[in-house]
């Protein structure tokens, strides 16, 4: 589904994202994790247009989509989340949602005047995605608060909606639980099992090392931009290279500190 060919970017002298390369093919939920600093949210932004790579190719579903960009390689259907919610405080937690849905024919002069029952069953239809959202977040009951009156938590979970609007086939998340509390914590986790239910795919980034060794059967590792380890997060706990990323060289004299 998602192809990452030896992609490269670096920043001055920094080599944030290193001869990566990756297939995910169709793993359901895939987690990626690595050190602070690792290059885990620069790939993200190369996977999703935000930055272009020196070099290397990424596809998504066989096409390339390296260069293209963010919003049409978002109308493809690969989106994501952001490490800090971007909800829109002052707008409602139902028109944060219709604000995400994308081709607003409504946004453009000429149909507003030429096409407007066109217009009005495009809104009928954003509207009802909205609601279904809505119920799937179980923010029902907040619909017409402003977003920004929200917990932090339930700010990650509209943020996972307004992703859902744009009716994605792969999404990728940036710590989508980090600072949300143990009950919200659960909420999300059992919305992205219900997702890939209805056949969406995950590639997450999380720290919280418990939850990737519930949530996905597979584990991706970067270490100094580079990947160095693709396997079982079972696996991945006694893989030596994973090892010496997170603890040194030396790990018994680091356990010890
Ligand atoms: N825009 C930028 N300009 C300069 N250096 C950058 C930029 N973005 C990232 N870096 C550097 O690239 C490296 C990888 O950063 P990145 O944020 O991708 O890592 P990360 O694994 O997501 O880290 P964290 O887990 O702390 O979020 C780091 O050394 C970082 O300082």
């Amino acid at each position: 589904m998602l192809r990452v060919l030896n992609a490269n970017k670096s920043f001055g002298g920094i080599k944030a994202v290193n001869r990566f390369s990756m297939d995910l093919k169709d793993s359901l939920i895939t987690g990626l994790v690595g050190p602070n600093g690792s290059g885990k949210t620069t790939l993200f932004h190369l996977i999703t247009g935000f930055y272009e790579p020196d070099s290397g190719e990424v596809y998504f579903d066989d096409q390339p989509i390296h260069g293209l960009p963010a919003h049409k390689i978002s109308q493809k259907g690969l989106v994501r989340n952001f490490q800090h919610s971007r909800v829109l405080p002052f707008l409602t937690v139902r028109d944060n949602l219709l604000a995400s849905c994308p081709h607003q024919l409504g946004e453009k002069i000429l149909p507003v005047f030429f096409l407007p029952s066109k217009i009005r069953a495009q809104e009928a239809k954003n509207s009802q995605k909205a609601d279904e959202v809505l119920n799937m977040l179980k923010l029902d009951h907040l619909a017409d608060q402003p977003a920004g009156r929200l917990s932090y938590g339930q700010q990650k979970l509209l943020e996972l909606g307004r992703v859902l609007m744009a009716d994605p086939r792969l999404i990728l998340l940036d710590e989508p639980t980090a600072g949300v509390n143990p009950s919200l914590t659960r909420q999300i986790v059992e919305l992205i099992r219900e997702l890939t239910q209805k056949g969406v795919r995950f590639f997450m980034v999380e720290h919280n090392m418990p939850l990737v060794a519930e949530l996905c059967p597979r584990l991706l590792v970067m270490d100094a931009g580079e990947l160095i380890f693709d396997g079982s997060p079972k696996e991945a706990m006694k893989d030596p290279k994973v090892v010496e990323a997170y603890l040194g060289k030396d790990p018994g004299a680091a356990r010890g500190r």
